[in-house]
């Protein structure tokens, strides 16, 4: 069996290097002549699967992308050829959700204010946004919810987009990209809606780029510098307007689900989902495939104050390394930065080729060694205390 993977896929040989050949590629280069022989197709957000793609092939028994968006798959092609296709929901949703928190606590440090005092809405209450509302919720943030998908069957409160504008200090984007239909999210900020944020708004898309206007944005935050931004997502990736850059408080390259666990979670979701297909038994472990932390214990007496959460929220990922990182990158015009372009064509790409460094809150046990309650870190996800 011929195994056609993303080259940006980790665990790929340990766990399907005993079902057949794996051989890695570009996933944003990828041609019909390299799929054409192939009997699985393992595939990231970059590689659009459509009829082009697979026009030379007969012989697909499977095609799974590892990731939670599934825009780049062309869905109603792989049913009318009846090639068994599979995403990985939910995969990387812990670190969506713990990437806008720590994007938060970063802002909040840096134009004053509490978090907890601030009010924070969520548009699209699926996996990622309800991460984001869990580690919110367990430091005691309050949380509006809008969803109009699922408002009628879900027990949760939701909100219109109206009310959570006008109410909130803080909004984190986490709907699919949609074109169509009543509830399409193609441009939900567009100009007029960018207007309307109330003074001094944080806005936070770690979701798509296109849900925002972003020429639109540009115009917005030049005229009101009130607003502050965090983008994990641009339109047209991988080229993002270079003018929104500096415009951004915290900017970086499309990886708010990287954490090792997540991108683990994600191919072991396509593995257990092959086997299905293929009628086996999936007994390989995932917790086997992920590094040991470097401090794999903290002890800790209490949480005095925001900037010590911070700072533990920093011990695990520090976001400022990738936003400094993705600013160099991608406006440095030097010779070094022509180097780095020309190893991969693109710096956006080349610095998601090579984010290996991030673990989720979960990976740092922490011991409760003073009086002061701090159990609720377990609900923010990490491990150890009040277990
Ligand atoms: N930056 C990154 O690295 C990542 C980005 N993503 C993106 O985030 C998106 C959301 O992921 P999940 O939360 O896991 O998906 P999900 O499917 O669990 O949740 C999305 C929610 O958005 C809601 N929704 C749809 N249209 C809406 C609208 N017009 N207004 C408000 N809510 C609406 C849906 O009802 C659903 O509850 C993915 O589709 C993907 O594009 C996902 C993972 C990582
Ligand atoms: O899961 C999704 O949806 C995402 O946006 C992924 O985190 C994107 O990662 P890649 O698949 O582009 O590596």
């Amino acid at each position: 069996m011929k195994i056609l993977a993303d080259e940006n896929m980790p665990y790929v040989q340990e766990l399907f290097g005993d079902l057949g050949t794996i051989e890695t590629v570009n996933g944003r280069e990828l041609t019909p002549e390299q799929v054409k022989d192939a009997d699985v197709l393992l595939v990231r957000s970059v590689t659009q699967v459509n009829g082009s793609l697979l026009s030379l092939n007969n012989q697909l028994k499977f095609v799974g992308s590892a990731t939670i968006g599934t825009d780049h798959i062309d869905t109603d092609y792989l049913a009318s050829r009846d090639i068994p296709f599979s995403n990985a929901p939910g995969c990387n949703a812990t670190a969506v959700g713990e990437f806008a928190f720590i994007a938060m606590l970063e802002l909040t440090h840096r134009f004053g204010g509490k978090l907890k005092d601030k009010t924070v809405g969520i548009v699209g209450a699926g996996n990622t946004g309800s991460a984001v509302a869990k580690c919110l919720q367990a430091y005691g943030v309050t949380v509006l919810l809008h969803d109009p998908v699922i408002q009628d069957s879900d027990p949760r409160d939701f909100v219109s987009l109206d009310e959570l504008i006008a109410r909130c200090d803080v909004i984190s984007l986490h709907v699919p990209i949609t074109k169509t239909g009543e509830h399409k999210t193609w441009y939900l900020f567009d100009e007029a809606r960018l207007n309307s944020l109330k003074q001094g708004t944080w806005l936070l898309n770690c979701c798509r780029g296109e849900v925002i206007d972003n020429r639109a944005l540009i115009k917005v935050k030049q005229e009101r510098p009130d607003i502050k931004l965090v983008l994990d997502v641009w339109e047209d990736e991988p080229n993002p307007m270079h003018e929104l850059i500096p415009l951004v408080e915290l900017a970086t390259p499309h990886i708010a689900g990287y954490s090792l666990e997540g991108k683990a979670r994600g191919t072991y979701m396509l593995y257990q989902k092959l086997m299905q297909v293929l009628g086996r038994d999936a007994d390989k472990s995932m917790m086997a495939l992920l590094p040991s932390l470097w401090s794999a214990q903290l002890d800790i007496e209490s949480i005095p104050n925001e900037k010590s959460l911070l700072q533990l929220a920093r011990f695990i990922y520090d976001l400022r390394d990738d936003d400094e990182l993705f600013r160099k990158t991608i406006l440095d015009d030097s010779s070094k930065n022509a180097q780095v372009n020309s190893s991969n064509n693109n710096g956006f790409d080349f610095m998601r080729k090579n984010h290996k460094h991030r673990r989720e809150f979960s990976a740092l046990r922490l011991v409760n060694t003073g009086h002061s309650d701090v159990n609720w870190l377990t609900n923010l996800g990490f491990s150890g205390i009040g277990q």
